[in-house]
């Protein structure tokens, strides 16, 4: 179990990145959702131990994870949002390399590991080319391997399926899914359906604070029957925007689909069994107008 409290995090510039973020992370899969911006990235590096943040508390089982980095990070497999350059080394030379850095230096022991990884990520085949000429998902499944080396208990994705095309994201997920049964996987991603998909638990990070916890079941059961919606030529959105509590909107075939939540029926709306995205939008929309409010 991973514990955060009250880890806020303000850089140089004055930018408060984390607001006091307080979470209890359990084994599975945990999906961290948020906006551009929302501090995810900051929050996956602080827990990664490579940033301090400037107050706050992480515990991962017995591991105080500030007081002792080194002893997380000997159980910590990280896939950042960008490894930035891409050796012209094959996969397996990396892996193998990346295998002595992680302490594996039993050579008989280290050649098991990594066919394993190469196997189970589906890289097998493509094992001696070099991980630079790799396509988006490769590189991805790539990144997968190389966080699981040394059997960690806990691992971090930052935003793993941006930019792969639908295929690729399945694989990926489904390998995700495969291996977060006995230890903590958090995916930090924008991307409402890979939560929806695939995590028994999860939180809504906006702002630099956690505006929502909970069972994707239970959140969308929270506004059961308080989602509606109306198609609506494109003129009127902003008429609608002023008069009801927009919570989303999309482009369909000329017109404008809106979502708006409301306690009873507006006129003109039908009832719309929410999912994930209006529980996201809706908190999103929470999560503006508080400042607002508390501003006026
Ligand atoms: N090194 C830095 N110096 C100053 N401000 C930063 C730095 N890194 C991030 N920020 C700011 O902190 C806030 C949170 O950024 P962060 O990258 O953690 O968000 P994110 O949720 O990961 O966003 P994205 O989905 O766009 O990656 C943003 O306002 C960002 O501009």
């Amino acid at each position: 179990m991973l514990e955060v409290k009250g880890v806020s995090h303000v850089y140089a510039n004055g930018t408060r990145a984390l607001d006091d973020v307080n979470l209890t992370i359990p084994r599975g899969m945990f999906g961290l959702l948020g906006p551009n911006g929302a501090g995810k990235s900051t929050l996956m590096r602080t827990i990664a131990t490579l940033q301090a943040p400037t107050t706050g508390r992480i515990r991962f089982g017995e591991i105080d994870v500030l007081a002792e980095p080194d002893r997380l990070r000997r159980t910590l497999g990280y896939l950042p949002q960008d490894f930035g350059v891409y050796p012209r080394v094959s996969a397996y030379q990396m892996l193998d390399h990346m295998a002595v850095l992680k302490g594996i230096h039993h050579a008989g022991e280290r050649r098991d590991a990594v066919e394993h990884l190469l196997n189970q990520t589906n890289l097998w085949a493509v094992r001696g080319k070099a991980i630079a000429g790799f396509s988006g998902g490769m590189r991805q499944r790539f990144g997968i391997a190389q966080a699981l080396i040394g059997d960690p208990e806990l691992i971090i994705v930052d935003e793993p399926t941006a930019g792969l095309d639908p295929e690729e994201r399945n694989r990926f997920l489904n390998l995700l899914a495969g291996i977060s049964e006995s230890v903590v996987v958090i995916l930090s991603t924008h991307l409402v359906d890979d939560v929806a998909d695939l995590c028994p638990r999860m939180a809504v990070l906006a702002g630099g604070r956690v505006q929502l916890e909970g069972a994707p079941h239970d959140l969308i059961g929270s506004i059961a029957g308080r989602v509606w919606r109306r198609t609506v030529p494109h003129q009127q959105l902003a008429e609608m925007q002023a008069s009801h509590e927009v919570i989303s909107y999309r482009f369909f075939a000329g017109e404008i689909v809106v979502h708006v939540l409301s306690d009873s029926q507006p006129e003109g709306f039908t009832p719309v069994s929410g999912g994930l995205e209006d529980v996201y939008f809706t908190t999103l929309a929470e999560a503006r107008r508080a400042p607002a409010e508390a501003a006026a």
